[in-house]
């Protein structure tokens, strides 16, 4: 199999070796097909193009970078033509992953849930299928679509797989005076949340879960809620809160966010819904609880909590917020915000059968 390189001058041709100017690496191992030995959907199968990996070594605070030697080695073993191919800088993944999709069926994006969102940006409404090595910190989405845990997967998951399509969140919001939008893949965070990613891509010394307690304490002691308009628009009509004082808005395409959150326990990623859930405003002293209640997704019916699968939402601010999707932070978001769901509009590998 031949892959033409000429639109992709960052990779290189040569067996398994690195370019001397960019980090990335083509494995010509053999000429076996994508579907020779996987189970993958029409789609995909008909493409008889590689595998192409995107790492993101910054993810899990550098500690990414030790994996791929031995990436490179575990795909060897596969013995499939693969691209390698290394980011550089935040954000390169979503360019790298629109290069990509012209030439191959399944882009796998290794890293965590940042790298995930970046690569989604490029593949939502395509037939490309988006594949996840979880090496990032929290690794949040890929519990939706594994019944491993991250630390144990591997790269065999990737090839034992089947192509299902995913709902995507879309955001529309306006920071620094500029209207944008975004996908999410797992789960969109405004307010106490979006301070706690913030402060999570800022701490390099912890590791894993931990990373995001330390935020969430730090985060905590200076917090005051947020005010805003906010419409639900749900199977059973509209739910408003006017002028409503709001602790955390959390909408979950996934289930749980920041390692062992469950801020949305009833989200299904295909079923065609976002799950809200609104944490109205607490005590301070108050917050140990509440934080027990989301480890445990307990939180589900209490009187301070909104919670309700939307199709639609719309968010009006009072002040400037910061908010995550997927982990990646916009700050100074301001006015109105509108959040939709994409039902079905990724296809992605997953090694458990979703309801
Ligand atoms: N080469 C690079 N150098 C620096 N930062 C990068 C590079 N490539 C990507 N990034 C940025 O790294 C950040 C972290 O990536 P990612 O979210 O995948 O890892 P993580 O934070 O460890 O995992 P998780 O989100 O699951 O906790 C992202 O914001 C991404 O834009």
């Amino acid at each position: 199999m031949n892959i033409d390189l000429s639109g992709s001058p960052q990779l290189i041709t040569k067996t398994g070796n690195k370019n001397q100017s960019a980090d990335s690496y083509v494995l010509r191992n053999a000429l076996k097909m994508i579907d020779a030995n996987t189970s993958h959907s029409a789609n995909a199968s008909k493409k008889t193009y590689p595998y192409w990996f995107i790492l993101n070594p910054a993810a899990d605070k550098g500690r990414a970078k030790k994996r791929v030697d031995w990436l490179k080695k575990s795909l060897k073993r596969q013995e499939l033509d693969t691209v390698i191919q290394l980011t550089t800088m935040p954000s390169e993944a979503t360019a790298f992953a629109s290069q990509a999709k012209t030439c191959a069926g399944i882009i796998v994006a290794c890293g965590g849930d940042g790298t995930l969102n970046e690569v989604t940006q490029s593949l939502v409404h395509s037939d490309s299928v988006l594949g996840c090595l979880p090496i990032g910190s929290a690794n949040d989405f890929f519990k939706n679509i594994s019944e491993i845990e991250a630390e144990e997967a591997g790269i065999s998951h990737l090839f034992n797989a089947t192509v299902q399509p995913v709902d995507v969140g879309q955001v529309f919001y306006q920071a620094e005076h500029t209207s944008s939008s975004r996908f999410f893949l797992n789960s969109f965070g405004l307010g106490f949340s979006g301070r706690i990613a913030k402060m999570a891509a800022a701490i390099t010394w912890l590791k894993g879960d931990l990373t995001y307690i330390y935020a969430l304490l730090k985060v905590a002691a200076n917090y005051e809620a947020m005010q805003a308009n906010v419409k639900l628009h749900t199977q059973d009509g509209i739910i408003s809160l006017d002028q409503e004082k709001i602790y955390m808005l959390s909408i979950g395409n996934g289930k749980v966010e920041a390692g062992k959150f469950k801020i949305a326990p009833q989200a299904e990623i295909n079923d065609g819904w976002l799950d809200v859930c609104i944490l109205k405003d607490i005590s301070r002293s108050d917050l140990p609880r509440w934080i027990l209640k989301y480890l445990t997704g307990k939180q589900i019916g209490e009187s301070q909590i909104v919670y309700a699968k939307a199709k639609k939402i719309e968010i009006e601010l009072f002040r400037p917020e910061c908010l995550h999707m997927d982990g990646e932070v916009i700050e100074n978001v301001q006015g109105k915000l509108t959040i939709e769901v994409r039902p079905r509009a990724l296809n992605v590998l997953s090694s458990k059968k979703l309801s």
